[in-house]
């Protein structure tokens, strides 16, 4: 018997990312608790996307957890294509001035202060620990970009600035929307590539997406049953 209501939401930038997530939520909505609902979202690709159609969802349906899966890069070379990480912390790593050679972030410049809301020290830190499940998977610190990070000076000033393990185009937006809105929320990033000079060919993009679609699966499937 289940007394209580429970809205997740499950986004991601691109249909293509959680395919099978949809899939196998169509049949397993039916069989959801009384007063439960999961939602997908698709947001877009970048911050900007993600964070208006993000920000009108959390402002009108108030959901009680979000989860953002997607595709990402990994700084770690020693990571396994289409292994997956928890992202704790998130960096706005391209927004600020450039100053002659040197990148400046909009704390450098003193535009923003490092633990203004919702920052924690510069930086989106997942500060909720209350959810009644979390993936057991690596933490890592994300970097979150407009443009793909695709040359040794931006990948050496990244690593220096921030030591992320990835990179993805919609992360830091995810957890502005979330901390500023008060949402529980997991972020889920599967690797599908290294952050390297780009070259598409050796990235693995359907093997990032089922690793992806089967953690998330494995995720609403372990929230119903810690209900
Ligand atoms: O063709 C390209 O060069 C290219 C570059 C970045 C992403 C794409 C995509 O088709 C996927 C978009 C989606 O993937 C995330 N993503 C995946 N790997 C990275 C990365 O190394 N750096 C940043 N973002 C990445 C991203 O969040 C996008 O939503 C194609």
């Amino acid at each position: 018997m289940y007394f209580y209501a429970m809205k997740i939401l499950v986004t991601a930038a691109t249909t293509l990312e959680i395919q099978p997530f949809i899939g196998f939520l169509e049949e397993f909505r039916p069989t959801l608790p009384a007063n439960w609902e999961i939602e997908v979202l698709i947001a877009g690709i970048g911050m900007m996307h993600t964070a208006f159609n993000l920000g009108s969802y959390l402002a009108l349906k108030q959901p009680d957890i979000a989860i953002q899966g997607g595709i990402a890069g990994s700084f770690d070379h020693n990571k396994e294509l289409g292994s997956l990480v928890l992202v704790a912390e998130e960096n706005l790593a391209d927004l600020g001035a450039e100053d002659n050679d040197q990148f400046k972030d909009l704390f450098d410049i003193g535009l923003w202060q490092p633990s203004q809301a919702p920052f924690t020290e510069k930086s989106l830190v997942n500060t909720f620990n209350s959810l009644p499940y979390v993936p057991n998977l690596p933490k890592v610190t994300g970097v979150t970009v407009n443009l793909v990070s695709g040359s040794e000076p931006t990948i050496a000033r990244l690593n220096e600035k921030y030591i992320p393990g990835i990179e993805s185009m919609e992360g830091a937006a995810f957890h502005y929307a979330c901390l500023t809105a008060n949402i529980p929320f997991l972020q889920i990033r599967s690797i599908s590539n290294y952050v390297e000079i780009r070259d598409k060919s050796k990235w693995k993009i359907p093997l990032a997406v089922k690793a992806l679609n089967d953690e998330l699966i494995h995720t609403i499937k372990a929230l119903v049953g810690n209900q």
